[in-house]
């Protein structure tokens, strides 16, 4: 019997340089199989940065990624997808003038086996095909709870559902590791709510595991069983929210020196200014 890897996801020693700035300084972070683990830090920490190498998106001048024990450094991001890393953006990036069923059938189009020869000469393969994706792609709308807008348009969808139409496509991968880039970037409350219900039932329903980033602490310290911070590129610290909240680093790192607690803080600072950001 083969042993199961400890991590889904081990990134070691990562860092990349954009000309003379490095972007991320040699940061390491292991994910444990359905965990739910959050990176943080002020604008231009390195998150995004950080997020594209680990899905292949740049290629880092050091250090290696590990997805279930095999190095993917240099593989291909569509092959990457394939292995079971699914991502979502900052920027909404759906088919807007497409119906909302047929922005999930896209993100099963890899994983067809169909020719062109199939499609062209409607093949059994290619109709039983086309059957089992749409059927996946309403379960899919069913479990974001969009099942009945399928057929919508996908622009004149309500913001909050735009972004959870963007996780029912990530799930075409079938991935085991969900990459989410700000998922309640611009949501009402309401919709933040919804949003950390879908994140928990996906690693509850699907045992999916979860990288996010997200700026929002209240979010993050509900949601997060560990959080990566870094500043300026660099790993300043990880720990579960307790130890974050109360990290003087972390809070000098984001809001200059002082006591208060960082969620209070954020609070405050997002009332006086409307935005941290
Ligand atoms: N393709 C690129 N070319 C040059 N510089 C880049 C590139 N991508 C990111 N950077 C720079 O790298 C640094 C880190 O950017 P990154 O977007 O990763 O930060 P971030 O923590 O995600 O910020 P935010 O919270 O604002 O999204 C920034 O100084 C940014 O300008």
């Amino acid at each position: 019997m083969t042993k199961k890897p400890s991590y889904v996801l081990e990134a070691e020693n990562i860092t990349i340089n954009f000309g003379g700035l490095t972007a991320v300084n040699d940061v390491s972070l292991q994910v444990p199989f359905e965990s739910i683990i959050s990176i943080i830090g002020p604008n231009g920490a390195g998150k995004t940065t950080f997020f594209n190498c680990i899905s292949g998106f740049y290629a880092c001048d050091n250090g290696t990624v590990f997805f279930q024990e095999r190095p993917i450094n240099g593989i291909p991001t569509d092959e990457i997808a394939n292995l079971g890393i699914s991502r979502t953006y900052q920027n909404i990036r759906l088919f807007t003038n497409m119906s909302v069923i047929e922005n999930v059938l896209i993100g099963q189009q890899p994983r067809l086996r169909s020719t062109c020869i199939d499609t062209l000469f409607q093949t059994f393969r290619n109709r039983r095909e086309e059957k089992q994706s749409i059927q996946k792609a309403c379960n899919l709308l069913d479990f974001v709870g969009l099942g009945a807008y399928a057929d919508d348009v996908a622009n004149n969808l309500p913001y909050g559902a735009q972004r959870r139409l963007e996780i029912a496509r990530a799930l075409g991968n079938n991935p085991h590791l969900l990459l989410l880039d700000e998922p309640c970037a611009g949501m009402n409350p309401h919709e933040t709510s919804a949003m950390i219900e879908l994140i928990n039932t996906l690693r509850s329903q699907l045992k999916i595991t979860i990288v996010l980033i997200e700026h929002d602490m209240k979010v993050v310290m509900n949601i997060s069983d560990s959080i990566l911070v870094l500043d300026h590129g660099e790993k300043i610290a990880q720990g579960t929210p307790d130890e974050i909240q109360s990290n003087q680093k972390v809070i000098e790192a984001y809001l200059g020196s002082g006591t208060e607690n960082l969620v209070e803080k954020y609070s405050r600072r997002k009332a006086d200014k409307g935005n941290l950001d």
